[in-house]
């Protein structure tokens, strides 16, 4: 493929870095002029209307926010590789591409999903405020909108197929080796297989899980002093990313890790965080969370499953589903309601209750406890399972934290945690989508070339590279925010929003890429498809997400 000659976009690249970056910088603050202005018009519409009358503008509204924090978080990734001469012409199209995008975006319609669209209209913006801002970012949009720079990031992209990264992620020397450690790991352990366990609906094997502990991953941001690494979110960004890349199930067995060793790192009591964050740092105790009931979902905090105490002991009575690896696990965190008189979270209390392993012909093997497979299209490798308890024994020193009615509020102070955790898992997903379009256009030959070179198939793979180093930014942003102690709901809602967004339209246009083979089950992109679906419902679905980070958003200003 040769490159052509540019204009516009040749201008801001010519300028050298320092310029694009400059430029970029000024795009962003344009950005936030129109998200100041929607805020307040959509704060006036809620005020008036009530969110749940207005939830296109109030959503609406989270997604512009995202739109623009995942460009600022790009803008400052890119000042930062600057500084370390390490913004090459690479990661200077993803840049001017990505402006070029979701700054038209901001304007012309942020996506919410494939049939909703959000425009600063609807927000509330005067006229006046969306023409200054077109006026102002008319020039970066058409530089990063033309063909000539798509066609020459592709360039680059089809130089490296099988990279590990496209275009640089911006890590330190630490977390670089962290992440070549695990892309290394994943490619021999996990790539070759994750399609046979998919296809057989098999559990991802324990000799798997075994290395995955070895590999430190189980504790990773545990402290040392229970045998975790010590080590910050942003090194469980990376590791989640890897993982998932290859497999979304080995991606997620940390997962509940993550919610078991924050939930008891920041709530229990002494004997529990020595009797429990050892053991899952170290892989030797499998958890899972089990919070999910035939009709409750999203709105947890009205569950019902009940724990009576009796002397020592909760009887524990009701039903959970869409419980994630619960034959092989040894404790879950079990969310009851302790106190019927409370019907609201109030009455909530987490449980840290053991079970024995079982396999798929007695899944649970204890008193009390039952339960059967939920078949799923993917996210495979530790199964779904519904349980009914009835009459099941937790003792009475296992309520976490010693205290009842807390249990709502401690699963809260996990969701940062989870948020980011999943925000890594979608961009795994999403950048293992654009590997494989990425070889088979490269491979597959039509009208006597390869498809890659028709322009409707390789911008759909500069776009992938584009925004998946946007979910990226914003995800390790979210989780720098973390390691330094802020507050960050904000921004982990916002990576989880759109990274899910993302990989799902990298698998979708993935597969589109594969044409018929796409559809064959025997192709792994049709198991990525599957898997990048559930992204968009676990951890907050899209709807319950956008709304929550529109709250958060209006109670701003
Ligand atoms: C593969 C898989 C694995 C899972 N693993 C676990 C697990 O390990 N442990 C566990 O406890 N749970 C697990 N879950 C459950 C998951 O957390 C829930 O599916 C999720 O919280 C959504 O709840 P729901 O399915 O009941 O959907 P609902 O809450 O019934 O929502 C249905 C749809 O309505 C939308 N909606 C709901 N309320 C509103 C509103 N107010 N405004 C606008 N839209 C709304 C939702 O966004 C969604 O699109 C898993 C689910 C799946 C599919």
């Amino acid at each position: 493929m040769t490159t052509s000659v540019m204009t516009a976009e040749q201008d801001l690249l010519a300028a050298g870095p320092g310029a694009l970056l400059e430029r970029a910088e000024r795009a962003v603050a344009s950005a936030d002029r129109v998200l100041d202005a929607a805020k307040v018009g959509v704060k006036a519409i809620v005020a008036e209307a009530g969110v749940d009358n207005v939830q296109h503008t109030a959503h609406g509204l989270a997604w512009l926010a995202t739109a623009v924090e995942g460009l600022r978080q790009l803008q400052v990734w890119g000042t930062n590789l600057s500084a370390e001469g390490r913004f090459s012409e690479f990661e200077q199209l993803i840049l001017l591409i990505g402006f070029g995008e979701y700054l038209a975006q901001i304007s012309g319609g942020v996506p919410m999903s494939q049939l909703e669209f959000v425009r600063p209209e609807q927000l509330g913006v005067a006229r006046s405020i969306i023409r200054a801002y077109e006026d102002e970012v008319a020039d970066m949009i058409a530089a990063g909108s033309t063909q000539a720079v798509k066609q020459k990031l592709a360039d680059l992209i089809s130089a490296q197929p099988n990279a590990a990264t496209f275009g640089d992620p911006g890590l330190d020397e630490t977390h670089a080796a962290i992440l070549d450690q695990m892309h290394t790991f994943s490619e021999a352990e996990v790539v070759p297989f994750a399609h046979e366990w998919h296809l057989a609906n098999e559990y991802i094997p324990l000799e798997v899980i075994q290395k995955v502990a070895e590999l430190g991953v189980f504790g990773l941001t545990m402290p040392e002093e229970f045998g975790g690494m010590g080590l910050g979110k942003e090194s469980m960004c990376i590791v989640s990313e890897e993982l998932s890349r290859g497999y979304i199930g080995v991606g997620s067995l940390g997962t509940r890790a993550e919610i078991a060793g924050e939930l008891i790192l920041n709530n229990g009591t002494d004997e529990q965080k020595a009797k429990y964050l050892p053991k899952i740092a170290s892989g030797e105790l499998l958890p899972t969370a089990v919070f999910t009931e035939p009709n409750t979902g999203s709105d947890l905090a009205s569950l019902k499953t009940r724990a009576v105490k009796e002397g020592d002991t909760y009887k524990v009575t009701g039903q959970k589903t869409w419980i994630t690896h619960p034959v092989r696990a040894d404790l879950m965190t079990l969310l009851v309601r302790t106190n019927p008189d409370e019907p609201g979270y109030r009455g909530l209390s987490m449980l840290l209750a053991e079970k024995p392993r079982g396999d798929d012909a007695n899944p649970f093997p204890a008193d009390g406890m039952s339960g059967g497979e939920i078949e799923v299209l993917g996210y495979r490798g530790m199964k779904e399972y519904d349980i009914s308890f009835d009459g099941f024994e937790v003792p009475a020193d296992q309520l976490l934290g010693g205290k009842e009615g807390q249990g709502f509020k401690q699963l809260m102070n996990t969701f940062e945690a989870a948020r980011i955790q999943t925000a890594a898992r979608a961009v795994g997903v999403a950048q293992a989508a654009m590997d494989l379009g990425l070889k088979y256009a490269l491979e597959r030959i039509q009208f006597g070339k390869p498809i890659y070179s028709f322009p409707r198939i390789y911008n759909k793979i500069v776009m992938m590279a584009v925004e998946t180093m946007i979910a990226r930014q914003l995800t390790l942003f979210s989780a720098r925010q973390k390691d330094q102690g802020h507050r960050c709901d904000l921004e982990a809602g916002m990576a989880k929003l759109l990274g899910a967004r993302v990989a799902w339209a990298n698998a979708d246009c993935a597969l589109q890429i594969h044409g018929g083979n796409g559809f064959a089950l025997e192709y792994p992109i049709s198991r990525v498809l599957c898997d990048s679906r559930i992204l968009n419902i676990f951890e907050g679905a899209a709807e319950i997400q956008a709304q929550v980070i529109a709250r958060r958003l209006l109670e701003d200003k």
